[in-house]
């Protein structure tokens, strides 16, 4: 009787919290707030990368399978990685990816000689996640890829892209295919939002954390956020508000 009373005291309250926190619009961070949130949670919390990591690409490859379908004809994801933590999500999303039914494959042009990065891309090859070596053109994305994830830059880019980057934004550009973006669409200038000379355009945007400001200029179909790892203090101390994620869910779909 009174376990009863208690669920359903506790289901009013979620509810009456929830047309509160839909009210007050989660906060859309600066560069430099994104940059030291980062910070407390490895040195205040105490947290490792690969911890955080790992929930990150979770909540991706969650997000993607919620508005995706893995037996779509070709099936196929292209998930290009990045030489930071923004392609460390993508290579553990892509691992989730395969596990949840898809059939994925890396694109890793600079690959960081850490042992966090070396293990994540030796358990997607042990997984028979194929790595593909040359920069794809948007003729083979749109033949053979049905989804691309970008996992190229995140929320630590600098505009001018370098070189060895310019051929792959060049055909996420110019693609037919759907785009993921992970945390931020890459080349996006992170909070002025896509560069006027032109940007890519993905069709999905999952948020890491709490949004970074370009999230305010994304026209795509599916806004994401995930990374359900903040501890209450330090979104109270940044005024996050971010919203309630449903359940036991690890992402939830922001409304504009
Ligand atoms: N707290 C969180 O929300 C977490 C987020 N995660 C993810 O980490 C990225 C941020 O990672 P970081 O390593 O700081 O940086 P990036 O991945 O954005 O990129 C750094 C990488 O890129 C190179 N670079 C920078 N500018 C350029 C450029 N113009 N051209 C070419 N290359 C460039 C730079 O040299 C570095 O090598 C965040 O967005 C989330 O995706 C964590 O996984 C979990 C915690
Ligand atoms: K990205």
């Amino acid at each position: 009787m009174f376990s009863l009373f208690g669920s359903r005291l506790g289901l009013s309250i979620s509810c009456s919290r929830f047309k509160v926190s839909s009210a007050i619009m989660v906060k859309y961070l600066q560069q430099d707030e994104a940059v030291n949130i980062d910070l407390e949670l490895f040195n205040e919390y105490k947290f490792s990368v690969d911890q955080l990591m790992e929930l990150a690409g979770l909540s991706c490859a969650t997000a993607i399978a919620k508005c995706y379908r893995p037996d779509q004809a070709k099936g196929s994801v292209l998930v290009c990685c990045g030489p930071g933590n923004n392609g460390g999500d993508g290579l553990v999303c892509a691992r989730h990816l395969k596990l949840f039914g898809f059939s994925p494959s890396v694109y890793y042009p600079k690959r960081t000689d850490k042992p966090l990065y070396e293990n994540l891309l030796h358990q997607c090859l042990a997984m028979d996640i194929p790595v593909i070596e040359n920069a794809p053109t948007a003729d083979l994305l749109n033949s053979s890829y049905n989804l691309i994830v970008d996992a190229l830059f995140g929320f630590s880019f600098k505009p001018p892209v370098r070189p060895l980057f310019v051929p792959i934004l060049e055909a996420l550009r110019n693609t037919e295919s759907p785009i993921c973006s992970i945390d931020i669409p890459s080349g996006w200038d992170v909070e002025k939002g896509c560069p006027e000379s032109g940007g890519i355009q993905p069709e999905m945007l999952i948020s890491l954390t709490a949004p970074k400001q370009c999230a305010l200029f994304f026209k795509g179909k599916h806004h994401f956020l995930g990374g359900r790892f903040v501890p209450p203090s330090l979104a109270q101390k940044y005024q996050l508000n971010l919203p309630d994620y449903p359940g036991t869910d690890c992402c939830v779909k922001l409304t504009k």
